[in-house]
């Protein structure tokens, strides 16, 4: 199983000098774009002690019953193991097709060549969190007495359920309500995310009129079964444009304890430095982890994720081998690019740590002018954004001597050998 994780040494080092250090009197920074009272201490640090709390998946009720037993499990699970997301759907409905796309860069015509799956294959993502995904064979009937469902959904972190849009989608709806159906007795609290895949060849009213149909379709059939309001969301989906990844984005999303406090950061960020939208991506898979409280604008949004592309390039023609064991004194060790396109649009990328990078959009003129000041804010948002993680990455990344690296990489291989 191919480690997801992107290479570290895959960043372009920016030639800049770190700002000033955290503690000295530059730290007012952060108001001067902003309407802070002056003297104000540092608002992203305030939020990050105020809000980094678990706060997801508690329950506190009597665990004796099997469905509470199994909520405790699954939280505790979710928290110690790797969450999974379990792909599945009707034969050729484009599963395997969303993996290879947003987990190992395939470009979308090649799809086109990919055999059918015969037997579960799991990806094991090692990122800013550890995730792994299940593709189902189409015809695999998991209900069926030789496989263990309990051992297939109890770490479960979303069920993912793909739908051909171009294809006759009663069977697959049939075996959806099904599938929820069985598993309400064990797993109620599953996630189901329903992707409308391959909407690209349709028209807006078309995919418009399929959505609704889907919906309906399927709350009738599991409201005839007895459940009412079921815990489903509905994606339109394509591997040809950036809808697969704002789906998964969506989905990937529901699974980050941190959501609250990283939007609640984010804001801040943007509030403070003039900024109309920032992403944190996920470097490889170019998901988006969280975006500020503003609504998301998909053009906005494609700029970024393109921009992302446009330096990953980059750094795969110029960018130099860091080696593991050299201090690199006092030159920054993040990437760091911005562009002002036509329309006067700047997009600013700054490297996070080695999954996560921050991309925005700024539009304002004053805000424009003032990039050491935003480069400052971004230093300050970096720090709290990897006391939120709090990984082992950060301490390997203390550890500019020694092993700390390869330790690393001998757990990366363990864990994707045991996946
Ligand atoms: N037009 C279009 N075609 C797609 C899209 N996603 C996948 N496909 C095509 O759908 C076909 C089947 O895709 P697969 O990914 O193999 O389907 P699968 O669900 O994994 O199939 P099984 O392995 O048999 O279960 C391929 O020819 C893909 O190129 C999409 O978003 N749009």
């Amino acid at each position: 199983m191919p480690d997801s994780t992107p290479n570290e040494e895959s960043c372009v080092g920016s030639p800049a000098h770190k700002t000033t250090p955290p503690g000295s009197p530059s730290h007012r920074a952060l108001e001067i774009l902003s309407t802070t009272p002056p003297g104000s201490p540092p608002s992203l640090r305030l939020s990050l002690l105020s809000l980094n709390k678990p706060d997801t998946l508690k329950s506190t009720s009597n665990p004796t019953s099997k469905v509470e037993g199994n909520v405790f499990a699954m939280d505790k699970k979710l928290r110690q193991n790797k969450p999974r997301l379990l792909l599945m759907g009707q034969r050729r409905s484009g599963k395997s097709s969303i993996t290879s796309v947003v987990f190992h860069k395939m470009p979308p015509q090649e799809t086109l060549f990919l055999e059918s799956t015969t037997r579960i294959q799991k990806d094991s993502v090692r990122s800013f969190m550890d995730f792994q995904v299940w593709d189902f064979p189409g015809q695999l009937d998991y209900f069926d007495p030789t496989f263990d469902t309990t051992e297939i959904f109890s770490e479960i972190g979303a069920l993912v359920w793909v739908i051909d849009a171009q294809d006759d989608y009663s069977d697959s709806l049939n075996r959806l309500t099904t599938t929820i159906i069985n598993l309400q007795n064990t797993f109620p609290h599953i996630n189901v995310e329903v992707f409308v895949h391959k909407i690209d060849s349709l028209n807006e009213e078309l995919r418009s009129d399929i959505y609704q149909d889907i919906v309906q379709r399927v709350n009738d059939d599991l409201s005839d079964a007895g459940y009412i309001n079921p815990n489903i969301t509905y994606h339109l989906t394509s591997i040809y444009d950036h809808s697969i990844f704002e789906a998964f984005s969506k989905v990937i999303q529901k699974l980050i304890p941190q959501l609250n406090t990283l939007e609640n950061l984010l804001t801040v960020l943007v509030n403070n430095c003039g900024m109309a939208k920032a992403y944190l991506f996920d470097i490889l898979s170019k998901i988006y982890v969280a975006s500020d409280s503003g609504p998301i604008d998909m053009e906005v949004y494609e700029m970024c994720s393109d921009y992302i592309d446009v330096i990953v390039d980059i750094t795969d023609i110029y960018g130099y081998e860091r080696s593991h064991n050299v201090v690199l004194g006092e030159q920054m060790q993040e990437a760091e690019s911005s562009v002002t396109v036509h329309d006067g649009t700047m997009i600013y990328l700054k490297e996070m740590n080695r999954y996560l990078c921050l991309v925005s959009v700024i539009k304002n003129d004053e805000a424009r002018d003032k990039k050491g000041l935003i480069d400052y804010n971004c230093h300050i948002f970096q720090d709290a954004l990897n006391e939120v993680f709090a990984r082992n990455w950060e301490k390997d990344k203390a550890v500019t001597n020694g092993n700390g690296e390869q330790q690393a990489d001998a757990d990366a291989n363990a864990d994707a050998a045991s996946a």
